[in-house]
């Protein structure tokens, strides 16, 4: 099958984009993997696919699947810029506020006059088991009303490091430790163990955050099922939201990520996550499946 995609990206975290508004796009896990395949494919930390509505309310439906995986998932920040951008750069809309319709939620997506995209997250969600992440037999460590999970990273020689997390879900599952210095902080080696953690079910993203100040931090994240991007959405908001309950953080926050910057508002429980940042077309093009 010859199929056009579009190539974008959010400040570095990179997508592959294809369009099934006109026709559902059946894609199996070997080709959404070859798409995000950076060697023998186009490459891409993640594939977007946009869809016609399929209900009433929202204008699309939203859907995302990680490039090294194939498999799809609940959510992606970065991503939800692109799509508003792709919807209207394709003619699917000439709306500067559309409504997608995500597998587990729906967003609200607004282009700004200056290009940026300022994206409704909806609320935060705090309960371990819907991330999900298994606490039994942990003790955590309270700080401002708010829990530090220590989670054991031992596995055999590895030796005995523990991992002190916040758990948010944005959508999708995220984990989030405090480091010193993000540029010197164990990503390499604690993302990848934080990843495939056996309290997290249906595995996690691992987020890295230094705390510059009280409105500014920096942040390196490992994706579930993409390794460390250059900047992880639903990342930046878990990260914030967990330093503004920790009581780290004010409700407006830059977050630093290698790929730019992402900017996080969040006025607490009962409020949604407002996420604004880039949103960038590098090129099109064609693709034998
Ligand atoms: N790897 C993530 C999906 C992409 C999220 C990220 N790219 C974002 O911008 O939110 C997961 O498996 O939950």
């Amino acid at each position: 099958m010859r199929l056009r995609f579009t190539k974008m990206h959010g400040a570095g975290n990179d997508f592959v984009v294809l369009d099934a508004t006109q026709a559902p796009l059946a894609l199996s896990r070997d080709q959404l993997r070859l798409l995000g395949d950076r060697r023998f494919g186009v490459g891409a930390d993640q594939i977007l696919v946009v869809e016609a509505a399929d209900r009433p309310g929202v204008d699309f439906r939203y859907r995302i699947f990680n490039g090294a995986s194939g498999d799809e998932v609940e959510q992606c920040g970065n991503g939800s810029r692109c799509f508003v951008r792709y919807v209207r750069d394709h003619g699917l809309s000439e709306r500067d506020t559309i409504r997608v319709a995500t597998v587990n939620n729906e967003l609200e997506l607004r282009l700004q006059a200056d290009g940026r995209v300022t994206v409704d997250m909806n609320q935060p969600v705090f309960e371990p088991a819907r991330l999900p992440f298994d606490p039994s037999g942990l003790v955590p460590r309270m700080v401002n009303g708010f829990e530090l999970w220590p989670l054991d990273l031992g596995d055999g020689d590895a030796g005995g490091d523990t991992a002190e997390v916040a758990v948010v879900s944005m959508g999708n599952p995220h984990a989030v430790l405090r480091v010193p210095e993000v540029d010197a902080a164990p990503v390499a080696s604690w993302g990848p163990r934080i990843e495939v953690h056996a309290r997290f079910a249906r595995k996690v993203n691992a987020g890295f955050l230094q705390v510059v100040s009280r409105s500014e931090v920096k942040l390196r994240v490992f994706e579930r099922d993409a390794g460390e991007t250059l900047a992880c959405g639903t990342g930046a908001c878990a990260a914030v939201v967990a330093g503004i309950r920790l009581g780290w953080l004010d409700s407006k926050v830059d977050v630093h990520t290698r790929g730019g910057v992402l900017t996080i508002e969040w006025n607490g429980p009962g409020h949604s996550v407002l996420m604004t940042g880039p949103a960038v077309t590098v090129f099109e093009g064609e693709i034998e499946l």
